[in-house]
């Protein structure tokens, strides 16, 4: 049995800790049953003696397993992860998702995508990673007593993401402390606008509106200024062609959106531009969490 989980790119601008989307980069994993307890990890993280120990998924997985079954068993797991970690490109949301479905696979328990979804908002408590790796697309998202209220929107074929991924990691987490703790009712008005004409844009398919709905004053500058390069990267993107262009997530990748026709002249410019940075052209992801049994 194969599980997998797509990356996502969260807030999309001022849709801070509400919005987000799914690209088609993906974390499996495959597990049997196994007398001893080991863990195998190919692609991002296979260097990190940390995640044979501690790791995330492994935990989640556990604490739902033995919730499920009341059993106790050793798995066999290998992890074949494609999402860099601490990138704004959903690493966590995607091992949660994943150590939450895999539990119940193991656990020979279906379970719905929502019910998996409001499983995943205890280890993430903002919805804007999760809800695109369960569901795929690009979704709206709140919270409301503790489950996930969200909208969907698949993504066309015609439309890419180029994302530029630098080296450095952002912790979220951290990169949250550095965040205001209030905003001026200017500034709370002028997202919530900016928010509200970017779901419009995205739901009509008015893609030209997004440069100008895309527009954040929450958190995306104060980030920014921890990597300036991003700066470059924004303005290189639109003067390149495309449609929107926001920092993802917490950091430090730039996520932009652009017409499959300019998708290869945005990223050889910024490629040409930020050779220290890896520069990527990736479909969008509609399907989120996939179990292939
Ligand atoms: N493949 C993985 N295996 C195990 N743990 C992972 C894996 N990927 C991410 N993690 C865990 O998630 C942490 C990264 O979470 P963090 O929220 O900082 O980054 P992110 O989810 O990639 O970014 P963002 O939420 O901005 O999109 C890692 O430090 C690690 O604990
Ligand atoms: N909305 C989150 C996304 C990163 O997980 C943030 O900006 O902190």
């Amino acid at each position: 049995m194969i599980i997998s989980v797509p990356a996502t790119s969260a807030n999309l601008g001022p849709g801070f800790d509400s919005l987000g989307l799914a690209v088609d980069l993906r974390n499996r994993v495959e597990f049997h049953p196994s007398k001893f307890f080991s863990v195998s990890i190919k692609g991002e993280g296979e260097n990190n003696a940390r995640l044979k120990g501690n790791n995330l998924f492994v935990s989640i997985f556990n604490e739902h397993y033995s919730r499920l079954t009341k059993k106790k068993q050793n798995f066999k797991f290998t992890f074949y992860n494609s999402i860099p970690m601490s990138r704004g490109l959903g690493s966590s949301s995607a091992v949660i998702v994943s150590a939450i479905a895999s539990a119940h696979e193991a656990a020979n328990i279906r379970v719905s995508k929502r019910r998996i979804l409001n499983h995943a908002l205890v280890y993430e408590p903002h919805p804007d990673n999760i809800t695109p790796a369960v569901m795929g697309g690009f979704n709206v998202a709140t919270i409301e007593k503790n489950k996930v209220f969200s909208q969907k929107k698949h993504l066309p074929d015609y439309l890419k993401a180029v994302v530029v991924i630098p080296n450095k990691q952002m912790n979220t987490s951290k990169s949250r402390t550095i965040l205001p703790k209030s905003y001026s009712k200017e500034n709370a008005v002028y997202n919530l606008s900016h928010t509200a004409l970017t779901v419009a844009a995205f739901f009509n398919e008015d893609w030209e509106m997004l440069k100008l709905a895309a527009q954040d004053r929450f958190h995306q500058k104060a980030r920014m200024k921890t990597l300036p390069e991003l700066f470059s990267v924004q303005k290189v993107a639109y003067e390149s062609g495309a449609l929107m262009s926001t920092l993802s997530g917490s950091g430090s990748t730039f996520f932009s959106l652009a017409y499959d026709d300019d998708a290869a002249m945005i990223a050889n410019r910024l490629k040409q531009k930020f050779p220290e940075f890896a520069v990527k052209i990736l479909d969008f992801d509609n399907s989120g969490l996939i179990i292939e049994r």
